[in-house]
């Protein structure tokens, strides 16, 4: 039975006087993946961020509504922030891996969570790197410099340092748009084989790849949220007709 690991109500956004986000209501299911599409400027990204707070850096933004967790607001006053973003992990566009070892990129976040024991440390570094399908290209030099990976390796280190503080959701800013194809197609299958444990959110220009990686897909427009539905219904027989046009590359 599905059940809602994040539901939006009512959501508006401004950054000064521009309305980003108009009234959006969408409900994200536990363990899915959930693509966001829509062209440029169309909110996605500020979305994305307004799930783990990460607008809140940026100055003279306002928001309203509700982004509820697991039923809780994460916009109620109280909230501690940075137990929020353990929670709910962001990987952006361009893999920013910290210019440290791979080993220290993995454990960075362990770390600032008070893990100190180095074999606990060795453990979450390896089933992290594992879990990003990275392990056995680099298990024999973690001590090397991470930026010394490919770019497509340093998002799937990215990816293992999300994931080695046990986050419940994983927010994706077009994670591979800046990766060859051959990069791409691994994050993608590292995408299927996170769902299932993980609540993904992923922002994409690339619309074979919402239909490939994705569940559910939420289409949006000037700020609006559109149409949400089952990703194959959105990509063959869409409600809206401005979805239709978006899909059948009418406009974007
Ligand atoms: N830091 C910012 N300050 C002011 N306005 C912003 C900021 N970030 C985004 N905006 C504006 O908010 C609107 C939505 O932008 P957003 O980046 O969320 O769209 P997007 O759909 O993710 O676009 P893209 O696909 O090009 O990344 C745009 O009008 C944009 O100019």
């Amino acid at each position: 039975m599905a059940k809602a690991k994040i539901t939006v109500r009512n959501l508006n956004f401004y950054y000064g006087s521009t309305w980003a986000l108009k009234d959006v209501n969408l409900t994200i299911q536990e363990n899915s993946v959930t693509a966001l599409i829509g062209p440029s400027g169309c909110g996605k990204s500020t979305f994305l961020r307004v799930l783990n707070r990460l607008n809140d850096l940026i100055e003279n933004t306002r928001l309203s509504g509700e982004v509820l967790l697991d039923g809780h607001n994460i916009y109620a006053p109280g909230t501690d922030v940075i137990a929020l973003r353990k929670r709910v992990g962001m990987v952006f566009q361009k893999p920013n891996p910290f210019p440290m070892s791979i080993y220290d990129n993995v454990a960075y976040g362990p770390r600032v969570h008070g893990i100190t024991k180095k074999r606990q440390l060795d453990e979450i570094v390896e089933k992290s790197l594992k879990a990003a399908a990275l392990w056995d290209e680099v298990a024999d030099r973690l001590k090397a410099s991470a930026l010394s990976l490919s770019g497509g390796q340093q998002q799937r280190l990215c990816i293992a340092r999300c994931l080695a503080v046990e986050p419940e959701v994983i927010l994706m800013d077009e994670p591979s748009s800046a990766l060859d194809p051959i990069s791409t197609l691994k994050i993608e299958e590292l995408v299927l084989s996170l769902k299932g444990r993980y609540t993904i959110v992923i922002v994409t220009h690339n619309m074979q790849q919402a239909a490939r990686v994705s569940d559910t897909t939420a289409f949006f427009l000037n700020g609006e949220m559109v149409e949400c539905d089952d990703t194959a219904i959105i990509f063959t027989r869409p409600r809206d007709k401005r979805t239709e046009d978006y899909i059948t590359g009418r406009f974007g």
